[in-house]
């Protein structure tokens, strides 16, 4: 079957108006569709409030205990059951899972190399019969941050991680598109210009754009994320503005396709 992977981003989730507005699109999309989410953003606020100050490397997050508890009550708690319950608003028979739910995500708390990011989870295996299962009933899953490693410690692990893991897993018996939707127009020149979009990126000016350090924190996993998927047979990932998601599922130009550098073709 056709599946979409849709990843939404935590900067979109932090604005009730904006993250209607993609719910609203979300509804629309055609086919069968996972809807992945982190909300860094939120995790970040309620963790201040709380005297527990957040520390991003590359993008990912330092996760000690407190923080871990602080992410599983935002991420699996707080912003997934909203999710779930306004979709199902929408008539989206939504159904929110962490990675310990049905065993979805199985994940390994990440070795110490250098840095010691605490309960971070990298991802070891998908049950990939389950999500199989739940579109075929007709339910379209919502999955978040939080995984688990099978012995009982849930681990948070980065969301583009998963939305990059659950199309490349999916992608060995299905059509699977990948989206990354968050509150800019694509991968963009100047960050704080919405009119710069590169509207393609292979390998070869990924890694220059790195070099010059036009991209940087947050968009690393994202790019990390996509080439990964599309080297496991991920037909096509996209990355733009939450708002043109439909414009994009159409093929229509707007925001970063990603590709693989073209060699195999010489
Ligand atoms: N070249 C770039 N174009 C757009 N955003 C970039 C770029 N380089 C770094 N970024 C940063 O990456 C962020 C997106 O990553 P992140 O915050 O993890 O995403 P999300 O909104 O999906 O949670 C942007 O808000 C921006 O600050
Ligand atoms: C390990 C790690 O970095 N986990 C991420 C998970 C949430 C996430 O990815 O949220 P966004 O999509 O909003 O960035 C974090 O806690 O920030």
């Amino acid at each position: 079957m056709k599946i979409s992977i849709i990843k939404i981003g935590g900067n979109v989730i932090d604005f009730p108006d904006k993250l209607d507005e993609f719910l609203a699109l979300f509804a629309k999309f055609p086919g069968n569709k996972i809807l992945v989410h982190g909300g860094g953003v939120m995790a970040s606020r309620f963790g201040e409030s709380l005297g527990v100050m957040p520390e991003m490397v590359d993008g990912r997050r330092i996760t000690d205990k407190d923080t871990l508890d602080i992410v599983t009550m935002v991420y699996a708690g707080l912003i997934n059951k909203n999710l779930v319950a306004k979709l199902q608003a929408l008539k989206v028979n939504a159904i929110g899972m962490t990675g310990a739910d049905g065993n979805l995500i199985r994940s390994i708390k990440r070795p110490v190399k250098g840095i010691d990011y605490g309960f971070v989870g990298d991802i070891q295996e998908i049950n990939v019969k389950l999500i199989d299962a739940l579109l075929t009933a007709g339910l379209q899953p919502v999955v978040n941050a939080i995984t688990h490693d099978k012995k009982g410690q849930l681990l948070n692990t980065n969301a583009d991680s998963i939305a990059s893991a659950l199309a490349t897993s999916l992608a060995a018996e299905h059509q699977v598109n990948l989206y990354f939707c968050f509150n800019k127009a694509g991968v963009l020149v100047d960050e704080k210009n919405d009119n710069s979009i590169i509207p393609l990126i292979n390998e070869d000016i990924y890694a220059e754009l790195r070099k010059e350090n036009v991209i940087h924190s947050g968009m690393i996993p994202k790019l990390d994320n996509a080439f990964a998927a599309l080297e496991k047979g991920v037909n096509h990932v996209w990355i733009g503005k939450a708002e043109n998601l439909l414009l994009a599922a159409k093929g229509k130009l707007s925001g970063t396709t990603i590709e693989r550098n073209r060699f195999d073709l010489y």
